[in-house]
This record gives C-alpha cells, structure tokens and sequence, in this order.
C-alpha cells in the first residue's frame, strides 16, 4: 500500500504565560491509501493542530510532512486541489441555500456545477437544498460543510470531528458515507471523540496523547496489542465466591471486579494458574472467558484519561497506568 500521508517528527511549541507549551512534541503518522484512518487524542493532545500544520495553517518548529508524495507545505498549491478539509467548522451565509452556497464555492473554485447536485445527493441535503441555511439544524449544517469538502472530488478527505451534532441516524449516515467513499478510492483522515463510531468507520486509527503518537495500525491490531489480560471466571454453583477472590489475591491476583454470581482477574497473562490454584482448594471454575477490550478501553489507558474515583481530572493531566502481568 501506498501512504497518502505520511507525517514524522513534528513539532509544535508555543508559548504562554507558563512558558513554553509543547503541543507537538514529535509526532508520526502515517495513513495508507483508500483507508478512512481514525485520528484519537484527548482534549488538548495536538489533533487541530496536526490537521493545521498540515494544511499550513500552522508553522511547525519540526517535522517533515507529505501529501500523496509531496512535501508539505513546499508544496501545498501542486496538491492543495487533491485535499478536501474541514478543519474549523465552517461559517455559511444563514440567508443562502445549501445549493446557492455550494453553486458559489464551485464557481469560486472552478469546479464543475454539475458536482453541486451530485454532493447534495451524497450528504443527503437533496431535498432541503433550496431552504436557507440558517434554517438548518447543526447536523444538516455539518453536513453541508463536508459537502463542500467533496465539491472537488479530492482524493484526500479531512474532517475535524464530522460527527458533532449529529443524531444516531446522521451517524451512522456519516458512517455509509465515509465507507463509499473510500471505496471509490478516497482516503478519509477522521478525528473524532466517538470512539464507537471510530471502531466502526476506520480501517485503522493512530492515537495521539500530549503530542505524540501511541499507537497505530489497523483497528484490529491496535486492540489486540492493547488487550489487557483480563478473565472473567464463573465458578460451580454454591461456592464461597469472596473466599476464592481471597485465594487469588493472595497469590497476588488484581480483581477488579466481584459480582454475584462471577469475578474478574485483571492480570491473567496465564490463567491456567486461576484454575490451578482454586482446584488445588476444592474450588473448581465452571467458565473462564477472556474479556476483550472495546477501543474505549485502550484509548483511557494509553491516554492515561480514565475517570478516577473522587478526582476532577484536568485538562493535561494525565495519569499513566501499569499493569503487571502475574501467575507467570
Ligand atoms: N494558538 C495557541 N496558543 C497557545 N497554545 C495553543 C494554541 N493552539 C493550541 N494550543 C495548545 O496546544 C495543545 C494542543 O491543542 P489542540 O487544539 O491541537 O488539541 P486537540 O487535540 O485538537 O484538542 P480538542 O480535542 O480539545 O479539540 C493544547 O494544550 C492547546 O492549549
């Protein structure tokens, strides 16, 4: 595969009343041709200002960036006609159509008239085309800014949280959209906070935290490679469950959870130690099962970001997590 984009190095300070703030600080990534790649990072963690720099927006200190090949910003006008972006959200003209706004831009740009329809057609503004945008709700409006994305049929997409605003059933339009276009050879660069969605949409994602990148691939890759070792255990009716969590713990099991009926163990790199251990006390595991891990759990813990009991976790402050492996 080919990588339409390819960032390495970047860098990005700036400075503030506490000094120096590194909103960059060296950051890759990579997103290969006809993928719609998910770009993840807590508030604050450097995505708007990647997508900036990257459209020149922004002057990195650092960093060598291309696009389809060419660097970056050196040679932004050779394939700034080849990017679609929607990087801020973009201000529309409340008294203008959708269709008068797009028929403006498209004569503006120089792209073909006959690409308004069409665009409409994709983002499913058809038939609220002609009514004034200022009439719209957020989603319709979010909708009408990745049209005007598309006029160019670009062979690069870039959307800052499309997302936003939007209802279960935009979504998962947005969804479709996204998967047609990439199968029309696009390539789609999306941030995003829904994690679900991303899960869903991107082929593959890199995950960015206080500048700089901690994971990459392909969806499933990352989650493999991020799955914590936890089992769930269920064990035969009627036995003392506390008294079994406490033969674990002991032999220095984390549990992080303890129900009625089945417990959880979660540093179970060899959980055949689980059931040895409680066999060797008469106590036998009726179902052991791995738990795996959504996309959630791997960005709350790569970006140190979970929720903690009783704390206001503020923006920057990250906490990093580490977890033994045990019964090795
Ligand atoms: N113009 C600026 N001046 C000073 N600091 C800035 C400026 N723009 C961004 N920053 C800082 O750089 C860091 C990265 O910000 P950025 O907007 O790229 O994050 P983000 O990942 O897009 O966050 P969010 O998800 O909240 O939009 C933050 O700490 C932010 O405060």
């Amino acid at each position: 595969m080919t990588a339409v984009l390819e960032i390495s190095g970047l860098r990005k300070t700036y400075r503030g009343r506490k000094g120096v703030r590194k909103a960059l600080d060296g950051f890759d990534m990579v997103v290969e041709a006809g993928q719609v790649h998910g770009f993840l990072g807590p508030n604050g963690s450097g995505k708007t200002t990647t997508l900036r720099t990257l459209l020149g927006l922004i002057k990195p200190n650092d960093g060598r960036m291309t696009i389809l090949g060419q660097e970056v910003p050196r040679h932004l006008p050779q394939v700034a006609g080849l990017v679609g972006a929607i990087v801020e959200s973009p201000q529309f003209f409340g008294n203008f159509s959708a269709e008068t706004t797009l028929s403006l831009l498209a004569d503006a740009g120089g792209v073909n008239p006959h690409r308004v329809p069409a665009v409409l057609e994709l983002v499913g503004l058809r038939d609220r085309a002609k009514d004034r945008v200022k009439t719209y709700s957020l989603g319709m409006k979010q909708r009408l800014a990745v049209a005007s994305a598309l006029l160019k049929e670009p062979k690069l997409l870039i959307l800052d949280e499309p997302a936003n605003g939007l209802d279960p059933g935009g979504i998962r339009e947005m969804r479709t959209l996204m998967a047609d276009l990439a199968a029309s050879g696009m390539t789609v660069l999306l941030s995003s906070h829904i994690l679900g969605e991303i899960q869903l949409i991107c082929d593959s994602v890199t995950i960015i935290s206080a500048g700089r990148r901690v994971a990459a691939g392909s969806v499933s890759e990352v989650l493999a490679s991020h799955t914590s070792a936890t089992v769930k255990v269920r064990l035969e009716p009627g036995v003392d469950l506390p008294g079994a969590v406490a033969i674990l713990r002991a032999a220095g099991a984390v549990i992080p959870s303890l129900e009625k009926d089945h417990f959880t163990v979660g540093n179970a790199t060899n959980p055949a130690q689980i059931t040895k251990l409680l066999a060797e006390k008469q106590i036998y595991v009726s179902e052991l099962t791995p738990v795996s891990a959504d996309l959630e759990d791997v960005f709350l813990k790569l970006t140190g970001t979970a929720p903690v009991d009783g704390a206001n976790r503020q923006v920057d402050q990250v906490a990093a997590e580490t977890q033994g492996g045990w019964g090795q």
